[in-house]
């Protein structure tokens, strides 16, 4: 049996050998600043052992890890000292110890590992490798309202970063001393609709069109007991008297001699002449909207001219109907009797 376990180990060869575990290289030489045991530095004294006793592709590869280790260890600069963790302290955080409450704010700190954030509002923030550099001024862009410490000349190796872009318009310009911060003097543009225009797409009428400035009103206040609805209320009762004559007098014929009478003062009633029929109007003097002096102007006259030019739109007859005398006419028709006949169209105003 000792001679076939022999022979299979001839046919077999060696056994294999373990497979070297080979630990990673360092990456991050910061360790070494460190109280942690720097792997470099043993595997370096495991590859001084491996070459002073043993030999083969172990001992070779722990030589040329040596090597490559001490090699970086001389070649590389010491790392960058590393920054201490910085809290900046927020206003929020100054408002809630003074014992307001506000709303709070994320605490923001800056480690190794976080990426410093740079906002286009934040033009004054020094850039990347400045945050590192000067660990007693870097804050996190907004955290505070003070302003950002001055922007101090670049350290060598890092490249100036580039100047601000000047705004193109004449608004955003800041002020300088002797310049306006108005907008530039020249043509405005006009929107106003009755601005003259040279193009004819305009949807606003012409200024021929446009509606006139109107005239101050001359209505006056009505005293209490006088609105148009008491008049209404007062010309529809059949009791009330309103045409100055005796009750049941007929509707009569009034000439110019007769009408130019009736003025509304001696005592005399306010006659007027609207349409070829008379009015009498004294009982509607306190309830005229234009007040009594403007509606006397048409007294003891024919008024339809005046009426038409002030107030057209008003519905004489009906408002006045109560107040009707009887119908205009010439002199000498007045020989023929004060009582208008139906030739004179008063029956059919009945
Ligand atoms: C003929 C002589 C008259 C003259 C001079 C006269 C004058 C005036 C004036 C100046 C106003 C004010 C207009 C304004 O500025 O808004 C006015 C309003 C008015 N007048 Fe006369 N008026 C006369 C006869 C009458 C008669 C006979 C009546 C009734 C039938 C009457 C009924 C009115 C009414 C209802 C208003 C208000 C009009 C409105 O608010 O639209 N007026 N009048």
């Amino acid at each position: 049996s000792v001679f076939l376990r022999n022979i299979q180990q001839s046919r077999l060869g060696p056994p294999p050998q373990p497979p070297l575990i080979r630990e990673p290289e360092p990456e991050n030489d910061d360790e070494t600043e460190l109280d942690l045991p720097p792997r470099g530095e043993s595997t370096a004294l495991r590859a001084v052992a491996a070459a002073k006793t043993g030999t083969g592709d172990d001992a070779v590869t722990s030589r040329r890890q040596f090597n490559k280790a001490d090699v970086d260890q001389q070649l590389m600069p010491p790392p960058p000292a590393r920054p201490p963790v910085i809290h900046a302290v927020t206003e929020e955080e100054k408002k809630e110890e003074d014992g307001q409450i506000t709303p709070k704010a994320p605490v923001l700190t800056l480690d190794d590992n976080s990426v410093p954030q740079f906002a286009l509002s934040e033009p004054e923030s020094p850039p990347m490798g400045q945050v590192s550099s000067s660990s007693s001024s870097a804050r996190q862009p907004g955290c505070s309202t003070q302003p950002p410490p001055r922007k101090p000349n670049p350290p060598p190796g890092l490249m100036a970063p580039p100047p601000r872009p000047v705004p193109s318009s004449s608004f955003l310009r800041p002020h300088q001393p002797g310049s306006s911060t108005l907008p530039p003097s020249g043509p405005v543009p006009n929107r106003s609709p009755f601005a003259p225009s040279s193009s004819s797409s305009s949807l606003f009428p012409p200024p021929t069109l446009a509606a006139k400035p109107k005239k101050p009103s001359k209505e006056i206040a009505l005293a209490p007991g006088h609105s148009p609805l008491d008049w209404a209320r007062l010309s529809s009762d059949p009791t009330a008297n309103l045409r100055g004559l005796p009750p049941q007098t007929p509707y009569i014929k009034v000439t110019p001699s007769m009408l130019k009478k009736m003025t509304g003062r001696k005592g005399k009633d306010a006659w007027t002449v609207l349409g070829g029929r008379v009015y009498n109007m004294t009982p509607y003097l306190p309830f005229h909207p234009g007040g009594e002096p403007e509606l006397l102007r048409g007294a003891g006259r024919d008024g339809t001219k005046l009426f038409g030019e002030i107030h057209p739109w008003v519905n004489y007859e009906n408002m006045l109907s109560a107040c009707l005398i009887g119908i205009y006419v010439p002199e000498e028709e007045e020989g023929s009797g004060s009582r208008a006949g139906p030739e004179h169209d008063m029956e059919a105003m009945d």
